[in-house]
C-alpha cells in the first residue's frame, strides 16, 4: 500500500524567535517538493504559536514534542494537548527516548499522552526504540514489541497515529543501523501494528529516526515499511533538512 512519506523535524530544546527565518526557508523550499511527501517541524513549545501562524497555508505542518495526559489542571510547568491544538499544532511526538530516559516516562504514561493527543483530534507520533545493550543482547525486537503493546492507545488508526522507530544508540551519534536491520525492525513493527490495530495497522506510517541526514536519507527511505523520517540535528536548518525530503 502507498503511504504518503512524512519527513518530520524534532527541534528538541533548540530555537529562539530568530529561528523563524529558518522556518521561512523550509516553507519556501517545501513548495518545490513532490506531493508524495509531507513536512512537519516540531519546535519547542515557545515557538509553536509563532511557527503555526507562519506556516499557515504552506506545505509545512507544525507539531509539539510532548503533551500532558490531562486537558487542564494543577500541573505546574506542563502543557496539554488541548493547549497545543489551540496554539496551532497538528501533531505531537510522545514517548521520545530522551523523555523515557530523562523524565522516566513509562509505556503507560506514553499511552495516556497519546490517547490525549488523539482525543483532541491531533496526530500522535509514538516513539519506540532499543538501547545499544538491548540490541547487543539480541532483544531489540522484543523490546520494541513490548513498547508498542504498552504505548499505543485504544482507538489508534492510520489517520491519528504515526510510529517512530528510533534506536537510542543511533540518536545524535552519527551511527545508523544497517538497512537490513532497519527492514527487519520495520517489518516487525508492521506485523505488531496489524495484530494490534487490524486493517488500520497497514496504513499507519512508520518513521525511522537516528542520525538521518542528506547523505543517508535516500538509502534509509528506500527500505520497505520506512514511511518517512524523524530528524533531529539535521532538521534545524533548511539547508540540511530539505535535501532529506528531496530524497523521498
Ligand atoms: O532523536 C531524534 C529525532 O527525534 C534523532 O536525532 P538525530 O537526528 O539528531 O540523531
Amino acid at each position: 500500500m502507498t503511504r504518503t512519506k512524512l519527513i518530520a523535524g524534532n527541534w528538541k530544546m533548540n530555537g529562539l524567535a530568530a529561528s523563524t527565518a529558518e522556518l521561512d526557508k523550509i516553507i519556501a523550499g517545501a513548495k518545490e517538493l513532490p506531493s508524495r511527501v509531507e513536512l512537519l517541524i516540531c519546535p519547542p513549545f515557545t515557538l509553536i504559536d509563532r511557527f503555526a501562524d507562519r506556516a499557515e497555508r504552506s506545505r509545512v505542518a507544525v507539531g509539539a514534542q510532548d503533551a500532558h495526559p490531562k486537558a487542564s489542571g494543577a500541573h505546574t510547568g506542563c502543557v496539554s494537548a488541548a493547549m497545543l491544538k489551540d496554539a496551532g499544532a497538528t501533531h505531537v511526538i510522545v514517548g521520545h527516548s530522551e523523555r523515557r530516559t530523562d523524565q522516566k516516562e513509562t509505556d503507560a504514561e506514553v499511552n495516556a499522552k497519546a490517547a490525549a493527543v488523539i482525543g483532541e483530534g491531533l496526530i500522535a507520533i509514538v516513539c519506540v526504540g532499543e538501547t545499544e545493550a538491548e540490541r547487543d543482547a539480541g532483544r531489540a525486537l522484543d523490546v520494541v514489541g513490548t513498547q508498542l503493546a504498552g504505548s499505543l492507545p485504544a482507538g489508534s488508526t492510520a489517520a491519528n497515529l504515526v510510529v517512530a522507530y528510533e534506536p537510542v544508540w543511533a540518536i545524535g551519534t552519527g551511527r545508523t543501523p544497517s538497512t537490513a536491520d532497519v527492514a527487519e525492525m520495520h517489518a516487525h513493527i508492521r506485523t505488531r501494528l496489524r495484530d494490534q490495530l487490524g486493517a488500520e495497522g497497514e496504513g499507519v506510517r512508520i518513521l525511522y529516526g537516528g542520525s538521518v541526514k542528506a547523505s543517508n536519507a535516500a538509502e534509509l527511505l528506500a527500505v520497505a515499511d520506512v514511511d518517512g523520517a524523524l530528524v533531529g540535528g539535521a532538521s534545524l536548518t533548511a539547508e540540511q533538512f530539505l535535501p532529506i525530503a528531496q530524497a523521498v
